[in-house]
């Protein structure tokens, strides 16, 4: 599987997403990925997904399909079939999770006992069923800017889950962080966090918003999705003049090793392609089944 998701960071051509500033959505994000199937070229797929950062609506995830010409010019074929619109919000909250699942598979610390979350909405949930899927955690913590917002997502959940009253209560000691907060300043200060720990980095997704202060994103060893996305769009990396080491995707075809042992930074900021390897699974799941 990792060796699927290498190949598909760096084989499939994937386009940075477009940023609009547009009243009163304010932000829209359109990522943009396109698949192909196979050395001919064929049935190749489109999606286009559509997002807002600013008020609270449905994204969506279009995808569009036709065989284009055996060549390499990516316009759309004439006229292009609608395959499918879905719900972006689920697949954007389950292909998140599931690519800083697999930073930390990469990079947490080989005993990893604690982990905490900070924020408790879309993508902390997300985070929090991927992780505890795939790890053993003795801790989970969680802190939320309201804390009954924290409770409630405790309440939600099957297995015990510590609120915390404070980033620092939440964050000292722990093994492994994700930050999943709608955060413009920064929240996570290096100086709470552990040598070694590993940092899913989902939030503060604009050039001017932050999640990490500068000691955390210049002492860690920093990690991306993409290099072009994350120079054009995370504060975290533009304002903190941090060095970027490698995409994950560097790391898992073996081109640059996992610094595990140190402490690691994965700052996500989400790409056109992972939506549509995860829209198309989706898709052709719906199609085996119905
Ligand atoms: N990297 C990627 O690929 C993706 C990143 N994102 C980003 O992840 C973040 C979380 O998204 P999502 O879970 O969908 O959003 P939700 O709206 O579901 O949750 C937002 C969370 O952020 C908290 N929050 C909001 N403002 C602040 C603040 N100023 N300081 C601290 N906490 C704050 C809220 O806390 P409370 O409710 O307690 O007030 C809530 O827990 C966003 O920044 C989003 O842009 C989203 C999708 C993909
Ligand atoms: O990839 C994505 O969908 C997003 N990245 C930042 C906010 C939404």
């Amino acid at each position: 599987r990792l060796k699927a998701v290498a190949f598909l960071l760096h084989r499939q051509p994937h386009l940075l997403k477009t940023q609009l500033y547009v009243t009163p959505l304010e932000l829209v994000l359109s990522s943009c990925g396109v698949i192909e199937n196979g050395e001919q070229r064929q049935n190749k797929a489109l999606i286009t997904k559509m997002n807002n950062l600013s008020i609270s609506s449905p994204d969506y995830l279009h995808i569009v399909n036709d065989t284009f010409a055996n060549s390499d010019c990516y316009c759309l074929p004439q006229p292009p079939k609608l395959l499918t619109i879905m719900d972006g919000e689920a697949i954007t909250a389950k292909r998140t999770a599931a690519v800083s699942a697999i930073s930390a598979k990469l990079f947490k610390p080989a005993l990893s006992e604690v982990l905490c979350i900070l924020g408790s909405g879309q993508q902390a949930r997300s985070h929090y069923d991927v992780f505890t899927k795939l790890f053993k955690f003795k801790e989970v913590r969680v802190w939320s800017r309201n804390k009954e917002m924290a409770q409630r997502f405790v309440n939600d959940l099957q297995d015990p889950v510590t609120v915390c009253s404070s980033v620092k209560e939440a964050v000292i000691g722990a093994d492994v962080i994700v930050t999943a907060t709608g955060a413009s300043q920064p929240i996570l200060f290096g100086e709470w966090v552990k040598p070694g720990a590993h940092i899913a980095a989902v939030g503060a997704c604009r050039p001017d918003w932050r999640e990490l202060d500068d000691v955390l994103m210049r002492e860690a060893v920093v990690y991306v999705d993409s290099r072009e996305g994350a120079t054009a769009e995370s504060g975290d990396i533009i304002l903190s003049g941090a060095e970027v080491f490698a995409e994950l995707g560097e790391v898992i075809n073996g081109s640059f090793p996992a610094q595990r042992e140190k402490t690691t930074v994965f700052k996500s900021l989400g790409m056109g392609i992972q939506d549509a390897v995860s829209a198309k699974l989706v898709l052709e799941k719906w199609n085996s089944e119905y």
